[in-house]
């Protein structure tokens, strides 16, 4: 079937449900809700991953003089033009300059000065003998090749000219990057860092490990994954992992920290029952809660809580995941100046049908794999639709993405896949 496979469903415009956002709509609120975050300065060995906020401008050349490429003789070319190992040709032996030698001497005629890689060439030098093209005297020494004006010479500049910009705001600070960073002379660089972010998770239900469970309560685990998912972009992460379903203990717990943190995000509490401590709270006093065409993860809300931003999730386990990449993780990687905030995106043949609810984006976990001779790849579903099952989750490496206007994706058609 492959690209020739088309998906059965009814078309629905999301946007003409009331009350109900679309996914693309819904994680722009957000991003704008994050914003940019300020350019701040970082020791360069802190940097790795942070996106620059700053052309960086090199203050030196690279290289910064002209030196060897080479451990062995520097020479005047002309004087060893036409040696070999039959008639190899016989220099005095100057100075030693090892890398690092700042007082290097001019190179007399008739002489060769020993050099070290990296040390700087003489004047009057144009070219260096390898050391295994030579005798390797230490007084006099027996050159056997010639060596053409600029051998294993490496030039000030040729990598980097002084003045120019090394490398461009935007840029993804790897270690190549820090490394020509440091290259160039910089020891901080004005980065966008990730932000504080306290997770909170509400439920009265909720118990740590190890306390037994009573009938009715549960694990928490909400906490965990969204810590490990957003210090996987760089945040300081601290977590009140356990909030009754009451508005006094949830503001107790989280209006003390608000003044040390950059971002909220809450767990729970947010549907449309009795005992949604989040929206309880939070409703007119700063978050818009909101229904999203996407499923799971249909209950979103944000918005600020004195000043300081709050994205809440729904309280099941899968859903809190498929938000965080829906929303949350975009939205932190445009705040850190990432151009590309978006997972990659292959298409891929289905494995098996899926069935998706009309009007909604439906993210189903799944495994990909390549295939021989294949450009997409086959993808088959982890586990059912619900948001309850995160056991399937951990076997999966990617979401299947079916789109609002999809009810049915048959076996063998074409369908987005997000890869982890
Ligand atoms: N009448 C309606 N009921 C529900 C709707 C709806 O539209 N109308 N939406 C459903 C959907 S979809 C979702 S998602 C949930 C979202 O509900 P809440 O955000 O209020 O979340 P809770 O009810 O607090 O919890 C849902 C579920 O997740 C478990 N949970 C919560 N926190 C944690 C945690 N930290 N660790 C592990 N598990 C957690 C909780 O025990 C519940 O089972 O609402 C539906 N209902
Ligand atoms: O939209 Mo809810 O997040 O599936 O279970």
């Amino acid at each position: 079937m492959g690209g020739d496979a088309v998906f059965t469903g009814t078309v629905m415009d999301v946007r003409r449900v009331a009350g109900v956002i679309s996914v693309d709509d819904y994680r722009a609120q957000v991003t704008e809700l994050l914003g940019r975050r300020p350019a701040v300065s970082v020791p360069v060995q802190d940097c790795a991953g942070l996106v620059l906020a700053e052309d960086v401008t090199a203050s030196v050349s690279l290289p910064p003089f002209d030196n060897s490429a080479m451990d062995g003789y520097a020479v005047r070319s002309d004087e060893v033009a036409g040696a070999s190992e039959d008639a190899p040709v016989q220099l005095r032996v100057g100075e030693d300059i090892p890398a690092g030698r700042v007082d290097v001497p001019p190179l007399p005629p008739g002489t060769a000065h020993r050099i070290m890689t990296g040390a700087p060439m003489p004047d009057g030098a144009d070219a260096v003998v390898m050391v295994e093209r030579t005798d390797g005297g230490r007084d006099t020494v027996r050159v056997y090749a010639e060596s053409a004006s600029g051998t294993h010479v490496r030039r000030a500049g040729e990598d980097v000219a002084r003045g120019t910009v090394a490398l461009t705001a935007g840029t993804v600070c790897g270690p190549a990057q820090l490394g020509l960073a440091s290259a160039v002379g910089r020891d901080t660089l004005a980065v966008h860092t990730p932000p504080r972010v306290l997770v909170v998770s509400t439920g009265t239900e909720l118990v740590l490990p190890p306390e037994p469970l009573e009938h009715g309560q549960i694990y928490e685990s909400n906490s965990i994954m969204l810590a490990a998912a957003l210090r996987s972009l760089g945040c300081t992460v601290t977590t009140v992992r356990s909030v009754a379903d009451d508005v006094d203990s949830f503001r107790a717990a989280i209006e003390p920290a608000l003044p040390d943190v950059d971002l909220v995000v809450t767990s729970g509490g947010v549907s449309a029952g009795a005992y949604e401590v989040v929206k309880d709270t939070l409703t007119g006093a700063g978050v818009t809660f909101t229904k999203v065409a996407m499923q799971p993860g249909g209950p979103q809300g944000h918005g600020t809580w004195d000043g300081v931003p709050v994205v809440t999730l729904p309280g099941n386990p899968v859903s809190v995941l498929v938000s965080f990449e829906a929303f949350l993780r975009p939205a932190i990687l445009s705040s850190l100046g990432h151009d590309d905030v978006d997972r990659t995106r292959v298409r891929a043949r289905l494995l098996e049908t899926l069935s998706s609810p009309s009007g909604k984006r439906q993210f189903r976990r799944g495994f990909y794999s390549r295939t021989d001779g294949d450009v997409t790849g086959v993808v088959g579903p982890r586990g059912g639709p619900g948001s309850h099952l995160l056991a399937a989750f951990t076997q999966a490496n990617c979401l299947i993405v079916l789109g609002e206007d999809v009810t049915e994706a048959a076996q063998g058609s074409e369908v987005d896949v997000l890869l982890f």
